[in-house]
Formats: C-alpha cells, sequence, structure tokens
C-alpha cells in the first residue's frame, strides 16, 4: 500500500554498506521522505536491505536502472516486484519493446505492482556530453522525445531533470509522474550534476518526487539538512 502521506523527497541511500545506510534511516521518519537504493548499496546488501527498509515503514524506490534486451528486463523488473518495492526503473533508450515487455510483465501483480518508470537523460549529462555519445539535439529535446515513447509505451513517468519538468507536464499531461535527481539547494556542492535545480523551484516547475542523495547524507548533519529541504518545500 502506498504511504498515505505521500511523501515528495526520496532520499537517495549511496552508501557503501548496510551499516550506514541504517544509522541514517534510523533517524528518518517515514512520513517526511522515500528510500531510493542504488547500484552500489543493492550490490553490496541486496534484497535483506530493502526488506528490512520496508520493514521500517519506507516505500523503496528500487534504482537498478535496467538496460538489457525484452526478456532479462521484463524478467528482471518481476523480481523487484517480488521485493514489493514501491518504484523500479528502466532506460527508456532500451526502447519500445523492452518498455512495453516491462508494463505488461508487471500487469501479473494487479494492485501491488510497483510504480514503472524510465530514465531519459541522466542530470550528469549536458548537451556537450549527449553530442559526444551521437545526440546532437538538446537535452530537453530528447528527454521530450524518450519522454514521449515512454508514455506511448504505458509507463507510469520517467526520471528527468527537473529543467525539462515544465515541458514534459505540458506535453505529457499532470498524471505522467516526474522524478527529478539534481536536486541542489542554493548552498549545496553541484559535484557531477549538470542539470541542476532547488528543491522549490523543481516543484514549482512541475516534479512529483525530488530525489536528494548528497546534499542530505555528505552534510555535517543530515536530519537536519533534510529537515531544512522538509521544511522549504512544505509550503509550495
Ligand atoms: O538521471 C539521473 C538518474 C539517477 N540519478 C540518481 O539520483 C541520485 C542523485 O544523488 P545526488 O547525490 O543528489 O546527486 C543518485 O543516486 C543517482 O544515481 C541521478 O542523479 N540522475
Amino acid at each position: 500500500m502506498q504511504n498515505p502521506n505521500d511523501p515528495k523527497i526520496i532520499v537517495a541511500l549511496d552508501f557503501p554498506s548496510q551499516d550506514p545506510a541504517l544509522a541514517l534511516v534510523d533517524q528518518l521518519d517515514p512520513a517526511k521522505c522515500r528510500l531510493k537504493v542504488g547500484k552500489e548499496l543493492f550490490t553490496r546488501s541486496g534484497p535483506q536491505l530493502v526488506k528490512a527498509l520496508q520493514g521500517r515503514g519506507f516505500d523503496v524506490f528500487l534504482d537498478l536502472k535496467f538496460h538489457d534486451i525484452p526478456n532479462t528486463t521484463s524478467s528482471a523488473v518481476a523480481a523487484a516486484a517480488d521485493l514489493g518495492v514501491w518504484m523500479v526503473n528502466v532506460h527508456a533508450s532500451g526502447g519500445e519493446k523492452m518498455m512495453v515487455a516491462c508494463r505488461e510483465r508487471l500487469e501479473q501483480f494487479g494492485a501491488d505492482k510497483p510504480l514503472l518508470i524510465a530514465v531519459t537523460v541522466l542530470t550528469s549529462m549536458s548537451g556537450d556530453d549527449l553530442a559526444g555519445i551521437g545526440i546532437t539535439d538538446s537535452p530537453e529535446l530528447h528527454v521530450s522525445r524518450l519522454a514521449t515513447l515512454t508514455k506511448n509505451c504505458g509507463l507510469d513517468g520517467v526520471v528527468c531533470s527537473a529543467q525539462e519538468a515544465p515541458r514534459l507536464k505540458a506535453e505529457q499531461g499532470a498524471g505522467f509522474q516526474l522524478i527529478t535527481p539534481g536536486i541542489r539547494p542554493l548552498t549545496a556542492e553541484k559535484g557531477d550534476q549538470q542539470r541542476i535545480m532547488t528543491p522549490t523551484d523543481a516543484l514549482k516547475a512541475g516534479s512529483d518526487y525530488l530525489v536528494i542523495g548528497r546534499p542530505i547524507t555528505k552534510a555535517a548533519d543530515p536530519l537536519a539538512a533534510l529537515e531544512a529541504i522538509h521544511a522549504e518545500v512544505q509550503g509550495v
């Protein structure tokens, strides 16, 4: 069952192992945030950690960004659904057949199926980075193209930058979920992120969920950092 508070902040648990992740999680309130488990933590600590987070009352976004042939990817999202995660993702550039296979495979889970979303263009990529892989359109245009494909495949939404949110909401409609990493409070370091926005501006732009990692997890006081962001976005 989805968290009735529908918290908009998803804390990215990019930790090298379970112990520091749980040390932070044990200070957090599931009414105020959801949690994201990505490649590093899942590779080290796996399904058992996901269960431990769910046991503490948190919705889990399993951010493994599957990108493979349709048979492999649809089996992987089914494995994620067996874990009871709230959200799972694939790469939109895996194409129509792959995304449709994933969506169809999840139908067997009925009302318990996770939200299925697709990564468009990584928020760490600029226009120059896209050109480096042969895509000469702007990030905004390429994100828009991949979001249209994703919606036509029947998925629930996309991962994109909040910078693209106004255009995507206008093109895809309010119900198409926009999950936006690259969130940086004004005082936070940009790090490897390129297409960034502040929490307040991201929600105003149309983001449905804000994925926030280092501005919280690397803060001197992670709980205070989360509380400050939570307070900032309350009125938006
Ligand atoms: O386009 C994308 C897709 C996923 N991510 C993930 O979000 C977090 C962001 O962490 P920060 O520390 O706030 O930069 C991280 O887990 C990424 O793997 C993304 O940044 N961009």
